[in-house]
């Protein structure tokens, strides 16, 4: 049983987001609430539940996978999931998103596992405002994980930072000149609306053209076309052969007439768009179907035939996604 995951605007979907845990040791500004709740352990997939799914998604089409939560490394029995998961045939890359705090002790097992590429977020070089936008890390946890990541031989490890106006985009240079030292590459994000989070959006968005401008004053930045399969844009530096900087930016570049991707939460829920609230349930269905994927992937194709053309985010600020993004998958 395979076919081709399309939807219904033409896109082919190779990308599936994976997340498996809702939960996480930070309590990061744009994501969560400060007294976020988690879902119980009933209502959360199994590991084998996961499993299956990546197998189902491989076995159409999906040639990259790319575990998120929450922080995936806060799912028990991680490192052999990743072990299963990079073993599927047909599956190209198996790569993962992480907050980086506890890979000093992952980062190893991890590359063992087979996964292969490892983008890591960082919002801050300095402790105390690194603590304020976590609310709780320890950046100390965080620059030690990226040096393990580096010794148990990940390469193009990549920086996720998420801009806030006023509150570290004056570091933007600051965390460029740590990815260069470091020979990192470094995407620059603009905060999405998904999630009360407790605080107003409304002036904080720092646009990715802010920050190419920031960065012209330092650096001689060279456009290029490559891309790493998901939504960023990439400049290189004319000086740092070894470093990219790339832009995610929903709001003032929109990507979304290349999407390729879907994701899955950890309650077993397709989400078509990371901006659109309508998802399948999955959960339901694997534990209906438990020995049969053929009508789970007939499901799958009428979802994503309604895959939404692109989301509505606006910049105005408002919560426009009630789901929070721990719990959407990144
Ligand atoms: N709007 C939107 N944002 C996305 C999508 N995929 C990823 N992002 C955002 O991009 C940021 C970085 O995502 P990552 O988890 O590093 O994944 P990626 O950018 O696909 O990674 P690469 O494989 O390195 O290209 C996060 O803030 C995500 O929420 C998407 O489909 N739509
Ligand atoms: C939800 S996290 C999950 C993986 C892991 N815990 C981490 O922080 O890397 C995935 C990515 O989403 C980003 N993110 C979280 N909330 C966001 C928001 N409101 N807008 C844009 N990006 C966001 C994070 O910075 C991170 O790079
Ligand atoms: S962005 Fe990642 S590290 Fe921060 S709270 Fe969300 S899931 Fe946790
Ligand atoms: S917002 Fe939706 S349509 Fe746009 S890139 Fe993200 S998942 Fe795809």
């Amino acid at each position: 049983m395979s076919s081709t995951l399309i939807d219904g605007f033409g896109r082919k979907v190779d990308y599936l987001r994976l997340s498996v845990t809702d939960r996480c040791n930070f309590r990061c500004i744009y994501c969560m609430s400060e007294d976020m709740t988690f879902l119980p352990q009933e209502h959360i997939l199994s590991l084998e539940e996961i499993q299956r799914c990546a197998e189902l998604f491989v076995a159409n089409g999906v040639r990259k996978i790319r575990l998120t939560g929450g922080e995936p490394l806060n799912r028990k029995g991680i490192v052999g999931l990743c072990e299963k998961i990079s073993a599927t045939p047909g599956l190209k890359e198996l790569v993962m998103t992480t907050n980086g705090s506890q890979l000093t002790k992952y980062a190893r097992p991890l590359a063992a596992a087979g996964v292969q590429r490892l983008n890591i977020s960082l919002d801050s070089l300095c402790p105390k405002k690194f603590k304020a936008m976590t609310r709780v890390g320890e950046l100390q946890h965080v620059l030690d994980g990226i040096q393990a990541a580096r010794q148990a031989g990940f390469k193009n490890v990549k920086l996720n930072c998420v801009v806030i106006q006023g509150l570290n985009d004056d570091e933007v240079l600051a965390l460029t000149d740590y990815a260069i030292n470091h020979q990192l590459d470094i995407t620059f994000i603009e905060e999405m609306p998904l999630g009360n989070v407790g605080r107003s959006r409304a002036t904080s968005l720092f646009s990715s053209d802010k920050v190419r401008t920031r960065l012209a004053q330092h650096y001689a930045l060279l456009d290029s076309t490559e891309s790493s399969g998901g939504p960023a844009r990439y400049l290189r530096l004319r000086d740092h052969s070894a470093t990219r900087i790339g832009f995610i930016s929903p709001h003032s570049h929109n990507f979304c007439s290349t999407c390729n991707r879907v994701r899955i939460t950890v309650e077993g829920k397709l989400l078509l768009c990371l901006g659109n609230e309508h998802s399948l349930d999955l959960l339901t269905l694997l534990r209906r179907y438990p020995a049969d994927n053929a009508p789970i992937l007939e499901r799958i194709h009428s979802a994503l035939y309604n895959k939404p053309e692109k989301h509505h985010f606006n910049s105005e600020g408002e919560v426009q996604i009630l789901r929070f993004m721990n719990a959407s998958g990144g």
